[in-house]
Parts: structure tokens; sequence; C-alpha cells
């Protein structure tokens, strides 16, 4: 069997760049820019006031001084007045700073009389002045390509100017589960039946990556409802199976792919959950299985299938998995030749002892079970093991994935 470390290089290596589109700012929230984004313009643009205040020459700042208000700005109304000494002008928080000036005198500190203020504190040069640029350059790149864009590139590309952005588009993946004891949740269900969780937890898994995922009816265990399924995935960036990639005489995934042409790369991996994992291509569209215990689905695709379609889009994503240091809750036994990824709760030592930056306590639920969801849902992280690890005491360090 595979290991862990192998197939996810294996399935990363495989994967080609999606393209790229042109969205509206007001839509790029989650999408991953596409090519470098330099500065239409420098921020500010021109030199500005950081207060309400006046404006005036720093020499003529002095306690006590008395200067002579001669125009007033408000932001957006910039004043052609060059200041002169003994001269300032009224200024509000963003107004340009008028030529001459070097210092801004906040209100607080200028007893205004008329047309005239008298300072009652020194006012040092650059005084809550923001210059030109403070923030950056025009031409200054701003984020780059491969990033993706929350809340706070989106207001930096607006400051920078840009009203549309060349994203990564986003990759069309095909989510099939599988399986006849599968009923959509509301759906009427046989007693042995059990509703399609896997397949609303991997899209999700998957559209919180980037992707854009369309669910696909789910397919029943014969090779002709599962190759008429696989027929509705054309057109897609990705294909991604759920159930029936074990070794059960009904688990028809694997043969039923090779029967359209799937070039197989490779099957199991030794990890726990997933251990029946495959991946492969149709042509030139990457196809993964994934188990159909749902812990197992939603594992793989957190370490193999979300990692994929985030290099599809051009993010940076490391060959190995974005792990952490923890401290391990409870003992462990000796672990077997799969690498273990055991649902966990993470805790912070709150014990007068403790340091602002201990490591956090992952502590493994008694049961591991690759069906168990509500475990699932309490679990913060993935605690990893090693193959062949040995035994490991309440208190050692470990490695942990954080959960979403
Ligand atoms: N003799 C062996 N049996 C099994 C092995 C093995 O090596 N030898 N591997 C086990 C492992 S590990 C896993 S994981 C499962 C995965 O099997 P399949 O991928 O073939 O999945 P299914 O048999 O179709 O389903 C397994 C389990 O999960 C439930 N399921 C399936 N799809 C969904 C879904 N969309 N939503 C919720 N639950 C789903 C299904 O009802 C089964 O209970 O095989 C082991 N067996
Ligand atoms: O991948 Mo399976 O869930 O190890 O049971």
């Amino acid at each position: 069997m595979l290991d862990v470390a192998t197939a996810r290089a294996r399935i990363l290596s495989g994967i080609v760049a999606c393209g790229q589109e042109t969205v509206p700012l007001g839509s790029a929230l989650g999408r991953v820019l596409g090519q470098d984004l330099l500065a239409r313009r420098a921020n500010p643009p021109v030199s500005v006031s950081a207060m309400d205040g006046y404006a005036a020459r720093a020499q003529d700042a002095t306690q006590g001084a008395v200067l002579h208000v001669v125009a007033e700005a408000p932001a957006g109304h910039p004043t052609a007045h060059v200041i002169q000494s003994g001269q300032c002008v009224r200024l509000f928080t963003g107004s340009q700073i008028p030529a001459g000036a070097d210092t801004l005198i906040i209100q607080e500190n200028a007893l205004r009389e008329g047309e005239r203020i008298t300072l009652t504190q020194p006012n040092p040069p650059g005084r809550y002045i923001r210059a030109k640029g403070q923030d950056f350059a025009q031409g200054a790149r701003l984020l780059q390509a491969g990033t993706r864009l929350g809340p706070k590139e989106i207001g930096l590309a607006a400051a920078g100017g840009h009203a549309w952005l060349t994203v990564a588009r986003r990759p069309r993946v095909s989510v099939l589960s599988t399986g006849d004891e599968i009923a959509l949740p509301g759906d009427p269900v046989s007693e042995d039946g059990i509703f399609n969780s896997a397949l609303f937890m991997v899209s999700a898994c998957l559209q919180q990556a980037g992707a854009e995922v369309i669910m696909l009816p789910s397919a029943c265990d014969t090779t002709e409802s599962l190759t008429a399924a696989f027929a509705q995935a054309s057109q897609t960036d990705m294909l991604v199976t759920i159930g029936g990639a074990s070794v059960g005489a009904y688990d028809l995934v694997r043969q039923s792919l090779s029967g359209i042409g799937l070039s197989l790369d490779f099957w199991k991996v030794a990890m726990r959950p997933g251990k029946p994992l495959l991946s492969g291509r149709i042509g030139s569209t990457p196809i993964i299985g994934l188990p159909g215990n749902p812990v197992a689905a939603l594992v793989c695709s957190t370490v193999f299938v979300a990692p994929a379609l985030q290099r599809m889009m051009g993010m940076a994503v490391a060959d190995t998995l974005p792990t952490e240091p923890a401290i391990l809750g409870d003992a462990l036994g000796p672990n077997d030749q799969r690498q273990d990824f055991l649902r966990a709760t993470l805790t912070r030592d709150t014990t007068d002892h403790a340091t602002a930056d201990a490591l956090p306590i992952a502590t493994p639920f008694a049961s591991q079970d690759s069906a168990q969801l509500h475990i699932l849902a309490q679990s913060q992280a993935l605690i990893i093991r090693a193959p062949h690890a040995p035994a490991a005491a309440a208190g050692s360090a470990c490695q942990i994935l954080r959960l979403s």
C-alpha cells in the first residue's frame, strides 16, 4: 500500500492549472488571484490630514503661537492656498495638506477665536500627516498571484484602484455518491437506508476550497448505474466519487471506471481512515474515488482533494501536510502499518503554571470509527500518527492537522 505522502505527491503532481477569468471586485470574495496585482495609484494619492485640525508650518507651531486661519479645505475640496509664515488652513480628517504646510495641529490643541488660533502645545513637523504613498506607492505589488481573496485583500485591491480582478476559474468538480442504501436527507428512506451525509460534507469541503461543485444524483451499486452517472460528469475539471471503493462484491466504482477508460494511478493508501482511496484519470480529467465511510471521505477530501483543487487554482500548496505540534491529552497504543488520523479535541492548559505560548492539548476520542459523524463534528483536529509509531504517553509531543 502507498504511504500518505507519496499518494498526496502523486495526486498533486498531476494537477494542471484550470485557467482564468475576470470578475468584478464585488464578486471576488474567496477567489484566487490569477496574476500579481500592482497599485494603479499611490495610497494616499497625496499627503492628507490624519485628524481634524489646522495645517501649518511646523516652525511656526510653537506653544502660544497665534496663527491666522486663511482657508478651510474639507476632504475632497483641496485649497490652492500656499501657506505662508503665520498662517494655517482649517482641515478635516482626509483633507489634502496644502502646499507650504508640514504639520497638523489637532483642534484640541488650538484655541480658536474668529479667524485666529492660539496653540496650547508645540507641534512637530510631520505630526498627523499621512504622507503621499505612506500605505503604498503607485506600481507597488499589492498582492501576489495565487493569493486567496478575503475581505482584507479585496479592500487592498479597491484601494489600489482595481474594479475588476483576474482570478483563477473555479474548478468544476462533479461529486457522485454511490450505494443502494443512500437517500437524500428528507427523502423517504428504507429501514436500513442512511442519509447521504458524505455527499454534502465532501461537497462543502470542496466548495470551501474554492470549487464549484456539481452534486450528481446518487448512483446504485450496479455497473450500469455507475456508468450512466459517470457520463453526467463530462465537462468537469475533476470527478470525485464516494463509496464503492473497497473490496466488497458491490464495490464497483473502480471496475466501472475502468470500463470507461480509467487510467489508474493507485488504489489503497496506508491510512486510517481512508484506505480504499483511488486516484487516476480518464483522458485528462483527474478522478478521485473516496471511501464511503463518511469520516474517511472527509479526511481524504481534506488531505488530498482540497489541496489538489487549490493547486488547480494556482495557490501555493506545500507537498507536505500543514501539520502543527501539539501535546497528547491521552495515552495511545502502538500504531500498525497505516498512518492514523485520529479525531481529537483541542484545549489549552489553563493551570497556573501554563505559559502563554503553551501548545494545544489534543485529546483523541475513545471511538475512532469512520462512520461517526457526531464525534467528527466535535473534533477540532486530527492527530497524525506515523505508521508503526510506538506507544505514546499522555503529555508527549504529537502532530495535528486542524479541521475547519
Ligand atoms: N473486507 C474488507 N472490508 C472493508 C475494507 C477492507 O479492507 N476489507 N475496507 C474498509 C474501509 S477502510 C472502508 S473506508 C470501507 C469503504 O468502503 P467503500 O468505499 O466501498 O464504501 P461503501 O461500502 O460504499 O460504504 C461504506 C460505508 O459508508 C456508508 N456510506 C457510503 N456512502 C455514503 C454516503 N454518501 N453518505 C453516508 N454514508 C455513506 C455505507 O452505507 C457503508 O456503511 O470499506 C471497509 N470494508
Ligand atoms: O478508511 Mo476506512 O474508514 O479506514 O474504515
